[in-house]
């Protein structure tokens, strides 16, 4: 059983109502290391993430972040946790530019426009930085979510499928981006159905399935995602 780590699900059982989408979690994701979560469509993956940073409440079991059960309520874990699990999630008012400048002051990041500036050339979007977010094409939507997750300081990061909807140069840079800051001390848990990715991102996989969730390495990842 997990016991050491910056999040801890302890046979965490997720789903619906009272139905579970896949068999129990146990993990413990050391700080500074990166998680990766695969499966076939439909495994749970996504529900797991959203278990662990508490936006649907276990069946069983529990999540525990820096020691402490997971409150997203809570403003600690909200300064600390940032995620990107869903790319819709956008002040629809608000250009693109305005959403991370928001983001980056709302966390009291200090030069928040250089800040903003160096993301949205990072992630390719200086052309439309001014639009609304229903002008984007889904391609730049995504990077938009992706860039809000780095204007802004955390010590988790959850994604869910980075690479979606990225060209194969992004998808890449994405990669490397965030092995850099894992290096520099994040920690990651994202869901992939990318071998490219996972590759380079994670020390360890979790496997989700419906008999069994569990953890191995990135080349039995790797070489399950190729068999499909
Ligand atoms: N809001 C919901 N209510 C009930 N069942 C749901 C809900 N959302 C997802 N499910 C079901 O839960 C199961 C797990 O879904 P989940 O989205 O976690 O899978 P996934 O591994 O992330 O899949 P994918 O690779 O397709 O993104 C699926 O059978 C799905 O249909």
């Amino acid at each position: 059983m997990a016991t050491k780590g910056l999040i801890i699900a302890r046979d965490l059982v997720v789903g619906y109502g009272t139905d579970p989408v896949c068999a129990p979690v146990s993990v413990a994701v050391t700080e500074g290391t990166a998680l990766g979560v695969v499966g076939p469509n439909g495994a749970g993956k996504s529900t797991v993430l959203q278990t662990m940073v508490g936006l649907l409440a276990p069946i069983s079991g529990s999540v525990q972040f820096d020691g402490r059960d997971v409150d997203e309520r809570e403003a600690g874990f909200r300064r600390d946790v940032a995620t990107v699990l869903d790319d819709d999630a956008f002040f629809p008012s608000l250009t693109g530019q305005e959403h991370l400048l928001l983001t980056a002051r709302g966390h009291g990041v200090d030069a928040a426009e250089d800040v903003v500036a160096a993301e949205i050339a990072e992630f390719g979007l200086q052309d439309r930085a001014d639009a609304l977010p229903s002008a984007l094409s889904s391609g730049q939507r995504r990077r938009l979510a992706l860039a809000a997750a780095f204007v802004r300081p955390a010590r988790l990061l959850v994604l869910d499928e980075p690479e979606r909807r990225l060209d194969t140069r992004m998808r890449r840079r994405l990669a490397e981006r965030l092995r850099e800051e894992v290096a520099d001390g994040l920690t990651v848990v994202f869901a992939s159905h990318d071998p490219e990715f996972l590759a380079t991102l994670a020390r360890r996989v979790l496997i989700v399935g419906d008999d069994a969730c569990r953890l191995t390495g990135p080349a039995e990842a790797v070489a399950a995602l190729h068999e499909g």
